[in-house]
């Protein structure tokens, strides 16, 4: 039986608010767009579970919604429940499915690849993956998954039939952000969510399903965001990024940015060197008003304090909210534990549009060796393929990447483009990768104006372009006749881009574009 997944309510009658019924709350979930039921009583007795199981298999037969049964194979053989869901201590799948009629349904709870190829091996129809977030609704033993852990068990079911939802902590808020990360590198997305609480203890249980359901409807047509860069080539890129530099100066964006405090001053110079506004403000307080007048937002670890982190955390929630970009520069990720862990919680909560570094910070955000970072800077001579690197983590991540360096590389999971434009002029001052970060959310809030996806198609647009305004900016300057050293860059620097002209950008642009399947070693 073929059974849509998305939308997979798991009941827990003790979450209904006082003086609702259980009957009332399931029917309204079904109303508002439930697609499938399980029934989970973990502290009832037989016969009352028997008579929940029973009166919900009416309801749900009414909506032609199938019904699985939590653990306990009799009660599911006694009402005629289309299967069952087991846990990694329950029945073993094989032992189920002798026990169960033909074509039963039977899902298993994993929260690891190795649990996940198990499932498969043994049959199961689906997976659930889990626990995402944390939850009131069950006492966890297993560490939770998280978001950026659901893909890679989703690539165990790479060319093989069974399903998989995710569960845990899954609610409104953070439905998109799950939906949008939970993607496998090979492209396997999820069949659908399981929710609890956020359906159960709602007072409007039909409200909420449909709250839900829209999210995963609207979410289907952001499944392939990245659907213009088949058609990228450096002459139309360049293009785009002339336009949207034009655009910027008319749109004027104001870029929320919170950054480190070495750099604060000259980000906000840069920026509005662009024709763009900045506006430097870290409290959480203000995080959510901020949002919803700013074009885009900067969040950079620089100088991170667990004031400021807090500040990070909900300006991004924030933006995700309202579809505005977010651009995260992982400032020397790889120097303390302390932004590690903050580095992970960001991207757990919310789905960065760019993550920009330097071969030691994106290293570091992978867990590969390759490179070294010491503090902030990368050592050594950077990826051996740099172009396969940034195209894989932008695939894991569901965002763009920038890896900067002496060429940078920038890819939206396909296609991947190298700007071999700069001046080591550049590197010779401090804070150059940040404002190269000011620069990538300035031209994204100006590429993602309206959007309804969560990392805009446009994005990549955006972030070629800020990288390309301010290193082409940078060689002017550094060939301006009163530059003696860094010093005197800066200054000219900032003069330059406020100055930046289209034919300039024009003819020095230095753009290379590799195909999807192209790698560092490729020749055109
Ligand atoms: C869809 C789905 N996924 C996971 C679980 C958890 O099941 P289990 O590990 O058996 O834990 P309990 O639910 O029995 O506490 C689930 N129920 N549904
Ligand atoms: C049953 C279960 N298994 C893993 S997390 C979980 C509970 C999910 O509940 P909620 O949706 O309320 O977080």
């Amino acid at each position: 039986m073929a059974i849509d997944y998305s939308l997979y309510l798991v009941t827990g009658r003790t979450q209904i608010p006082e003086g609702m019924d259980y009957l009332y709350s399931l029917e309204e979930a079904l109303t508002g767009g439930v697609t499938v039921v399980q029934i989970r009583e973990k502290e009832t007795e037989t016969n009352e579970f028997l008579e929940i199981a029973l009166a919900s298999k009416q309801l749900c037969d009414k909506f032609n919604v199938p019904l699985l049964i939590n653990d306990r194979i009799d009660i599911a053989l006694a009402v005629g429940a289309h299967g069952v869901h087991l846990g990694q201590t329950d029945m073993p799948i094989e032992v189920a499915r002798k026990l169960l009629p033909e074509g039963s349904i039977i899902g298993i709870s994993v929260n690891s690849v190795l649990e996940a190829r198990d499932a498969v091996k043994r049959g199961a129809d689906y997976i659930g993956v889990g626990a995402v977030y944390g939850t009131k609704t069950k006492a966890l033993t297993n560490p939770l998954v998280g978001v950026t852990g659901v893909g890679p068990i989703l690539d165990v079911l790479v060319d093989t039939n069974v399903k998989a939802v995710a569960i845990g902590g899954i609610k409104e808020s953070n439905l998109l952000r799950v939906l949008h990360g939970s993607t496998s590198v090979l492209g396997r997305t999820l069949d659908g969510v399981a929710v609890v609480s956020d359906i159960m203890a709602s007072e409007d249980p039909q409200t909420k399903s449909k709250a839900l359901r829209q999210i995963l409807d609207s979410y289907k047509l952001d499944i392939r965001p990245y659907a213009f860069s088949d058609t990228i080539t450096a002459e139309n890129l360049l293009d785009s990024a002339v336009d949207l530099m034009n655009a910027l100066l008319e749109q004027n964006p104001l870029v929320h940015q919170i950054t480190n405090n070495v750099v604060a001053t000259q980000s906000a110079n840069i920026t509005l060197a662009l024709g763009a506004s900045p506006l430097m403000a870290t409290a959480p307080a203000e995080a959510a008003d901020i949002a919803k007048i700013a074009s885009a937002c900067l969040i950079n670890i620089g100088t991170l304090t667990p004031e400021t982190r807090e500040g990070m955390l909900r300006s991004g929630f924030e933006c995700n909210k309202l579809r505005k970009p977010v651009v995260l520069d992982p400032v020397g990720v790889g120097a303390s534990g302390f932004r590690q862990q903050t580095v992970h919680d960001l991207i757990e909560l919310w789905q960065p549009s760019v993550i920009k570094g330097n071969a030691g910070e994106l290293a570091a955000m992978v867990g590969s060796c390759e490179v070294l970072s010491k503090g902030v800077d990368s050592v050594g001579s950077g990826f051996r393929d740099p172009v396969t690197f940034v195209r894989n983590m932008a695939r894991r991540q569901r965002c763009v990447i920038v890896l900067t360096g002496e060429t940078d590389y920038i890819s939206d999971g396909e296609v991947v483009v190298a700007l071999a434009n700069g001046d080591p002029l550049l590197g010779m001052i401090t804070g150059s990768g940040c404002i190269t970060g000011s620069c990538i959310a300035a031209y994204c809030g100006a590429a993602t104006n309206g959007s309804k996806a969560l990392v805009s198609p446009t994005t990549l647009v955006g972030a070629v372009t800020g990288v390309l305004a301010l290193t082409v900016a940078a060689e002017v300057a550094a060939r301006r006749k009163d530059v003696q050293g860094r010093g005197t860059f800066l200054p000219a620097l900032i003069d330059k881009l406020s100055l930046l002209r289209e034919e300039t950008v024009r003819n020095a642009a230095k753009i290379k574009v590799y195909g999807p399947k192209a790698s560092f070693d490729d020749e055109e």
